[in-house]
């Protein structure tokens, strides 16, 4: 695997216009009288790295839900790969890898155990199951933790190998919700190269809510920045950050800007509140 090293900024290579792989028309979800996503219009094209960005409670999670099918849509209309989310769900599960923010591997199991679940649940043929559980190890890093209960992995180990569990049966769109959160710098740094590298070798679409600006400014091909269930804005950072009067804009400014809001790791309590609690089950 190709280690990536530096700032990468992805919105500014220049490039074709490909096909949508996902497209979303007044995608609206209540909760009783909360209305958590309004009227949401997004479209994301095959092999980008898109994110979502807003503060807590802006229904970023809400949204995975719904184009995840783990969710009801109240209203609108959202097509994955060609099929409609609500009334073709099988078809779009086949599509689709999912991490959510709560740890999903199951610590008391190997690494080789959790995948080997999931391989079977995927419905991955016994004759090459074993082969492409052990592929997605090598390129996990994680071929020398294989037979180790997965309650000892670090947590960028454990991240790394959520991954690989959502993309055992190669997805065309592979979802990540806050997938850095709680992790140190380094793990960080490992989480987005192999999330990059996913991308490049595989041309798999990336769908990724973050709370860490520069790393969306890095990574992300477009963002689109949600308040109070709705888009204020979407993009490529370069965009975004010329559109401000500020020839030194940051994405932080943006997001300023755009919410009046502070979208810094840790800056209030949910935020610290539930990093540290992620951080207590990955660590
Ligand atoms: N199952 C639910 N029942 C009722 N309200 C809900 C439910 N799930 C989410 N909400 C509400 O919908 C709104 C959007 O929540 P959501 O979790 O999608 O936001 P978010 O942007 O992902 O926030 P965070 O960054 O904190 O994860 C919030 O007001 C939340 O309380």
């Amino acid at each position: 695997m190709t280690i990536l090293t530096g700032k990468i900024n992805r919105s500014q290579s220049p490039s074709e216009p490909k096909p949508l792989i996902l497209e979303t028309q007044g995608l609206t979800r209540r909760f009783g009288k909360l209305t958590a996503v309004n009227n949401l219009s997004i479209s994301v094209e095959q092999g980008e790295v898109f994110g979502l960005l807003g503060p807590n409670g802006a229904g970023k999670s809400t949204v995975l839900k719904m184009l995840t099918t783990l969710l009801p849509i109240s209203a609108g209309k959202a097509t994955l790969a060609g099929y409609d989310v609500t009334r073709q769900p099988n078809p779009v599960r086949r599509a689709i890898g999912y991490v959510p923010q709560a740890l999903s591997a199951d610590g008391s199991l190997t690494g080789y155990e959790n995948l080997l679940i999931f391989a079977k649940l995927y419905g991955i043929p016994a004759k090459g199951r074993d082969r492409r559980i052990y592929e997605i190890l090598e390129y996990m890093g994680l071929q020398d933790a294989a037979k180790r209960l997965v309650r000892n992995y670090s947590g960028g180990m454990i991240r790394k190998l959520e991954i690989g569990i959502s993309v055992l049966h190669q997805p065309q769109i592979l979802f990540l919700d806050e997938p850095t959160v709680g992790l140190d710098p380094i793990a960080r740094t490992q989480v987005w190269q192999l999330v990059l590298q996913l991308c490049a070798d595989y041309g798999t679409t990336i769908f990724l809510t973050t709370h860490f600006l520069e790393e969306a400014d890095s990574l992300c091909n477009r963002v689109a920045i949600m308040q109070q269930g709705e888009v204020v804005t979407t993009g490529t950072p370069t965009d975004l950050k010329a559109s401000l009067d500020n020839p030194n804009a940051t994405l932080d400014d943006v997001f300023i800007h755009y919410t009046g809001d502070q979208l810094t790791s840790g800056v209030n309590y949910r935020d610290t509140a539930r990093t540290r609690r992620t951080a207590q089950r990955l660590g």
